[in-house]
C-alpha cells in the first residue's frame, strides 16, 4: 500500500482537565474520503485544528507527505499542500468572490486585503482563482461581493479558495452545514469527484452525505477514536451504535 498522504500519531490535546484529543492515530490515503464523525463535543474540531496547525498538540505528531509538520503553522502547512475549509466562514464578506479566491491562491496569508490588492492583477494568481471558481460553479459570480452570495454559494467559494492552492490533501469542517437538500446533493457530487485529485478528511454531521461519500469512517467519542472502518463496518459496530449512531443507523 502507498504511504498515506497525512498521518496523525498519538495526538493529544487537553483543555485543563478535559482531554479533547486522546491519543488519536489515523491516516488519510490517496484517493479516499475519510470521514470523522461523533457527537457534539467529541473533539472533531479540535482534531482538525491540530492537523491544520491552528492549535499545537500537547504530544504526538502530524506528518504530511512524509514530512513532520507537527510544529509548523497554518500557512506553512497550506504551502506544504494542506487545503482547509472552515466550519465558520473565513471569507472576507465585503470583498468580491474573485478577490477571495485570489487571496486563497496567495496562500491565505491572513493579512488584510488592502496590502494585497495589486495581487488581483497578477495574471497567474488570477488565472488559478478563476479556474477554481469555474470548477465549483461560481465563474458567473466572480464580480459579486461575497456578502451577496447565498449560504450554499459561500460554502462553494470556501472549497474554491482551498482548491486554488492545488492541495495534496483537503480538510473540510462541516461543508454541508446549513445547505438545503439540493445544495447538499450538489456538494456531495462535487466532493465525490474531488477525491481523485486529493484525498479529503471530512468532518460532517450530515450522515447521509457521510455514508454516501466516505471510503472510511472514524468515530470519535470523548476525544478517542473508538472505531475506523468502511461504512458497512461502522454501521455494524455494536460499540458505535451504543456510543453514537443508535439502532436506526
Ligand atoms: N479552546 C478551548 N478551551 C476549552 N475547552 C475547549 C476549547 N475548545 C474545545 N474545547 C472543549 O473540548 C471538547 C471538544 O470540542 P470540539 O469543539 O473539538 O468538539 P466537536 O466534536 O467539534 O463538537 P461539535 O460537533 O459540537 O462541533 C468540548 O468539550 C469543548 O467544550
Amino acid at each position: 500500500m502507498p504511504d498515506p498522504i497525512l498521518t496523525t500519531t498519538n495526538l493529544q490535546k487537553s483543555f485543563g482537565a478535559l482531554k479533547a484529543t486522546d491519543s488519536v492515530s489515523l491516516d488519510l490515503r490517496q484517493g479516499e474520503i475519510h470521514a470523522i464523525i461523533g457527537p457534539n463535543g467529541a473533539g472533531k474540531s479540535t482534531l482538525i485544528d491540530l492537523i491544520s496547525g491552528r492549535t499545537q498538540p500537547d504530544a504526538g505528531s502530524v506528518t504530511l507527505l512524509g514530512q513532520d509538520v507537527t510544529h509548523a503553522g497554518t500557512a506553512a502547512r497550506a504551502r506544504a499542500g494542506l487545503g482547509r475549509t472552515f466550519q465558520i466562514s473565513a471569507l472576507a464578506m465585503e470583498d468580491t468572490v474573485l478577490q477571495n479566491a485570489v487571496l486563497g491562491a496567495m496562500g491565505a496569508s491572513g493579512k488584510p486585503w488592502r496590502f494585497w490588492r495589486p495581487a488581483l492583477w497578477d495574471a497567474d494568481l488570477r488565472m488559478r482563482a478563476e479556474e477554481a471558481l469555474r470548477r465549483v460553479g461560481l465563474a458567473d459570480d466572480a464580480g459579486k461581493r461575497c456578502a451577496e452570495l447565498s449560504h450554499g454559494q459561500r460554502r462553494q467559494l470556501e472549497v474554491a479558495v482551498a482548491l486554488t492552492l492545488s492541495p495534496h490533501a483537503f480538510i473540510m469542517d462541516e461543508p454541508m452545514a446549513g445547505l438545503g437538500a439540493e445544495g447538499s446533493r450538489l456538494l456531495t457530487g462535487f466532493l465525490d469527484s474531488l477525491r481523485s485529485e486529493a484525498p479529503i478528511l471530512l468532518v460532517e454531521h450530515d450522515m447521509d452525505a457521510v455514508f454516501a461519500l466516505a471510503d472510511r469512517i472514524s468515530v470519535l467519542v470523548y476525544g478517542r477514536v473508538i472505531a475506523t472502518g468502511t461504512a458497512a463496518e461502522i454501521r455494524a459496530s455494536r460499540e458505535v451504535r451504543d456510543a453514537y449512531l443508535g439502532e436506526d443507523a
